[in-house]
């Protein structure tokens, strides 16, 4: 039985990782507007393209605050937050939809997400993707390391040094690693659950990029910084 502990500079990184995402909270108070009354299609839009826009001005600092982030060449930090903005939007959507509400408030959510005016073929699959991470409990700051983790894939379109990028994604990977033996000695295997929902992630870029072309179809109307991070018009 290894002994895991967590070092004195794990310990720092782990609360700088940590401060930094529940600096930059999600505003809630879209969840609340959309479970607050009964809007059109078009209302719920709006509201949900308002919260992606809130959610990638938070990305933006947070990931400004990931050690080292600022250090890396330029043109790769832009591709790393381009490259992983869908996927954060994914998890922090799960994270949202799977926090415990007053009974019958996440069925409301799930039924006013579902009448935004977006293809229930993507539903299924985005769905199943919340419930597998709601399923997982996992604390804050197992969510910060996975969402910086993600942001640090190296294998993003055009990043230049990968090897840069791996060499900030390796020590959150090892404390992840180590958060997850401490946090559920009963359950060996969940650190490598974590990074399979990584994979289910990735596969949510495919479904978003279709959700888009399907959006246009319907002239959806997106905020200027959704149409650079999402590569719309
Ligand atoms: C955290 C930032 O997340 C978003 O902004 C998501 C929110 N999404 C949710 O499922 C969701 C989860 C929990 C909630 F409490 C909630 F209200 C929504 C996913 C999606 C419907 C695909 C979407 C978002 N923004 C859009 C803009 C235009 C069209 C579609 C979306």
């Amino acid at each position: 039985k290894e002994k895991v502990e967590i070092t004195k500079e794990q310990q720092a990184l782990m609360k700088v990782i940590a401060d930094a995402y529940n600096r930059h909270q999600i505003p809630q108070d879209v969840a609340k507007k959309l479970l607050q009354d009964q809007y059109s299609a078009e209302e719920n839009f709006l509201l949900l393209t308002e919260m992606a826009t809130s959610q990638v001005q938070v990305l933006v600092e947070f990931t400004k605050n990931i050690p080292g982030f600022l250090s890396l060449n330029h043109e790769d930090q832009i591709a790393l937050l381009k490259g992983s903005a869908v996927e954060a939007m994914f998890l922090r959507s799960a994270q949202v939809f799977s926090k415990k509400m007053p009974n019958g408030h996440n069925e409301v959510l799930e039924d006013r997400i579902r009448r935004s005016g977006i293809s229930e073929e993507f539903m299924t699959p985005m769905f199943n993707f919340y419930k597998s991470i709601g399923v997982l409990h996992m604390v804050q700051e197992e969510q910060a390391l996975l969402t910086a983790i993600t942001i640090l894939t190296p294998d993003r379109p055009y990043v230049k040094d990968q090897q840069a990028v791996e060499r900030l994604q390796e020590p959150m990977l090892d404390l992840l690693r180590k958060l997850c033996v401490l946090q559920h000695p009963q359950k060996p295997q969940y650190f490598a659950c974590l990074l399979g929902r990584l994979t289910e992630l990735r596969t949510l870029n495919y479904y978003h990029a279709e959700m888009l072309t399907s959006w246009r179809m319907n002239d959806h109307k997106f905020t200027p910084l959704l149409c650079e991070i999402w590569d719309v018009e």
